[in-house]
């Protein structure tokens, strides 16, 4: 028998420039409500440290602050997305472009119901000078290493971004401000679509 839509589970996909504050604000609203936060790039970097078959792959990608194929980082997500008791999902840093967006339609599918994009929108400067200040070890957080990444971004991601626009699913959220700023905006995203009152904490 077909799953019925409530029965699948539920995805908000967290884009924004790399330093905007996607982990912060997931963070946050795994704190209050029943989120389940998958970041990809958490996931990618734990094959690194695990020695996998494709961490190699994945730190040369990093390292060049391109974007790894999507049939591992879908993998990675998709495992996890089964692997958990959840039925809510923060999908952060993922899709990052077309390939991504194709191969999540190819992996995933029906198997999920995208609600929509969250977007948090950051000037290059205010992320560059976050990043700087973060200080958990991330190899790619270097001024040179973040000017990859923010060209990958501009030239990969934005254009993602805008296609979430088209299809009435972005929701775009300014994010050079407080973390408890953005966070209340990010909850009346969230409540747009989900019953958060709902939610036990
Ligand atoms: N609104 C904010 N104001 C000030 N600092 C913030 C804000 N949001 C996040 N930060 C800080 O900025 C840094 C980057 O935030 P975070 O790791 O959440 O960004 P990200 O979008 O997940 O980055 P990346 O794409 O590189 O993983 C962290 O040190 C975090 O504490
Ligand atoms: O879907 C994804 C997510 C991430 N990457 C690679 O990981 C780094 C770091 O990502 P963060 O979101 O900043 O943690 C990113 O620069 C990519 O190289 C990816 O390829 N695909
Ligand atoms: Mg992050």
């Amino acid at each position: 028998m077909a799953q019925s839509k409530s029965a699948i589970p539920q995805v908000v996909f967290v884009l924004g420039p790399p330093g905007s504050g996607k982990g912060t604000q997931c963070a946050k609203l795994v704190e209050e409500f029943k989120f389940t936060h998958l970041s990809a790039g958490e996931l990618l970097r734990g094959e690194i440290t695990k020695g996998s078959k494709d961490g190699a792959l994945i730190q040369k990608l990093m390292d060049e602050g391109k974007i790894v194929p999507v049939d591992i980082t879908c993998r990675l997500l998709y495992n996890s997305m089964q692997e958990s008791s959840s039925n809510r999902f923060l999908i952060d840093g993922f899709p990052r472009n077309k390939d991504n967006v194709d191969g999540w339609e190819r992996i995933v599918g029906d198997k999920a119901d995208v609600k929509f994009c969250l977007f948090l929108d950051c000037p290059k400067e205010v992320c560059l000078s976050r990043i700087m200040s973060r200080h958990e070890g991330r190899t790619d957080d270097t001024p040179e290493k973040f000017k990859l990444r923010i060209d990958t971004y501009f030239k990969e991601t934005v254009p993602i971004i805008e296609h979430f626009g088209t299809i009435n699913k972005l929701r775009s959220i300014p994010s050079d401000r407080t973390i408890e700023h953005v966070y209340a905006d990010v909850k009346t995203a969230i409540g747009s679509e989900f019953e958060i009152g709902k939610f036990e904490p």
